[in-house]
């Protein structure tokens, strides 16, 4: 991402003249009677952060380095949650009521911009456990201090729902601790981490004999295809530098988002290369990504893959028709190469037809089967069997909320959860009748490696 080191000026000279302004901006309104949400927002000359900063507990990071677009979301100024079959429309129509009540000011070049987060595990009876501490099923959270950066140009954000914003002097010293956190930021020094393996959720053997029975059953013809999951317990000997994990992760994966949440227990952080929904105005763009190969794989290799492949482009296909005017669907899929392996990729666009939103589009997508199965609901129930750990997050969804039905959601894939010294990795494979265990196995293997590595190098 650049830097805007030519812009940068010293940081008291702007942040004196922020502080006052902000005061001067936000205090009318919050000595008014007006309700829902406020957003005070300011250009300044603030380089991009590649981490959250050290000391913050709550925070929501998403960055997109190939397109120099980063968020950083720190604290907490309004969360909704929901879980169940309902739970999109309902954080839908709770999206559409914030917006719809909200006071938005902004200083000199910034743009006022509405800005939430989307985060939710795959399963809409997910319930949160010990595991998953602090991870709602599903959340639209809106940040006290949001900070964006785009193409060059840093806008940062102070929020508050002005039913909950209390007193106005508590709210501008919680403001500006956020934004102390912020400017501290400080890099950690290199340490050299040494891993144990804990447990494997399930073990080798027992996955694999998973996968036979899943292809027995799509052999039958019971399912096309299901994807079955595996963990990885990890334990270190110090605390995990998840900062350093973040960054070493975006320098290697530039192509792919980079997430990472906090609710203030667990971390979790992904590098991964699966975009759900990215939609802007009337536009929707969508991946199918499904079937894996080693970066050096023959063709006859790729055709393997195909089986796994076309489930999920005529699933995003038939989820996407009836919402689009126009539709167009890649003759045949292409390949994204990662560090280590490649993918079958298939870019699904789409103009929209009047008035259909973001979250109405993740309703029917969700989960495509790269990450559920098809038909879905065999598959989810075979799943349902199989699987004996909670998901959680893994392969559910995490990203962003704007304005002019912007939308830009990943599906939580190559993704860690950090618990102090211990981290959880999470990776899984499509099965259909075509699939051998072996493969499969060193497919999740091959899934595992970039968080692996990222986790013993930082
Ligand atoms: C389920 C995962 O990945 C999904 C499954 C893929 C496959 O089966 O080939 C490929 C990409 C993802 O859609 C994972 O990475 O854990």
């Amino acid at each position: 991402m650049a830097r805007q080191a030519d812009k940068l000026q010293p940081v008291p000279v702007w942040l004196g003249r922020l502080r006052m302004e902000l005061r001067q901006l936000a205090m009318p309104v919050l000595m008014s009677s007006r309700r829902g949400l406020l957003s005070v927002s300011f250009e300044v000359p603030l380089t991009p952060l590649d981490a959250p900063p050290a000391d913050a507990q709550v925070w929501q990071f998403w960055q997109r380095p190939e397109s120099e677009h980063c968020l950083l979301g720190l604290g907490l100024a309004h969360r909704e949650t929901a879980s169940g079959s309902r739970r999109f429309h309902h954080l839908d129509a709770v999206w559409q009521g914030l917006r719809g009540g909200w006071t938005r000011i902004s200083q000199g070049h910034a743009r006022p911009r509405a800005r939430a987060f989307l985060g939710f595990a795959f399963d809409p009876g997910f319930q949160p456990d010990d595991a998953w501490e602090g991870f709602e099923n599903a959340l639209i959270q809106i940040p006290r201090l949001l900070v964006e950066w785009h193409h060059g140009c840093c806008v940062i954000s102070f929020n508050c729902h002005l039913d909950q914003a209390g007193k106005p002097e508590q709210l501008f010293s919680r403001w500006m601790d956020d934004l102390d956190l912020l400017l501290k930021h400080t890099e950690t020094a290199e340490k050299s981490v040494s891993s144990c393996l804990i447990r494997e959720q399930p073990s080798a053997g027992s996955w694999q004999r998973q996968v036979a029975d899943a292809v027995n059953a799509a052999e039958r013809g019971d399912l096309d295809k299901v994807v079955l999951s595996r963990s990885l317990k990890l334990r270190f000997n110090r605390p995990v530098e998840h900062r350093r994990l973040l960054s070493g992760l975006a320098r290697r994966y530039p192509g792919c988002n980079i997430l990472s949440v906090s609710f203030g227990g667990d971390v979790l952080l992904a590098a991964t290369p699966e975009r759900l929904l990215h939609t802007s105005a009337q536009r929707v763009h969508c991946d199918a990504l499904a079937g894996t190969l080693p970066v050096d794989a023959r063709n006859r290799d790729a055709d393997m893959e195909a089986h796994e492949h076309a489930p999920v482009v005529s699933a995003i296909r038939n989820a996407l028709d009836p919402l689009c005017k126009e539709l167009s669907v890649d003759e045949c899929p292409g390949r994204l190469n990662l560090n280590n392996l490649a993918h079958l990729y298939t870019a699904i666009r789409g103009e929209l037809r009047p008035g259909i939103r973001a979250m109405q589009i993740l309703d029917r997508l969700h989960p495509t089967p790269a990450v559920g199965g098809m038909p879905r609901k065999q598959a989810l129930e075979w799943m349902g069997q199989d699987e004996r750990w909670q998901r959680g997050w893994y392969t559910g969804g995490f990203g962003w909320l704007g304005d002019n039905n912007q939308a830009d959601l990943s599906v939580l894939l190559r993704c860690a959860r950090i618990h102090g010294n211990r981290a959880s990795l999470y990776a899984g494979a499509g099965i259909t009748r075509v699939s051998d265990p072996q493969r499969e196995l060193r497919e999740t293997e091959m899934k595992f490696e970039p968080m692996l590595r990222a986790l013993t190098e930082c």
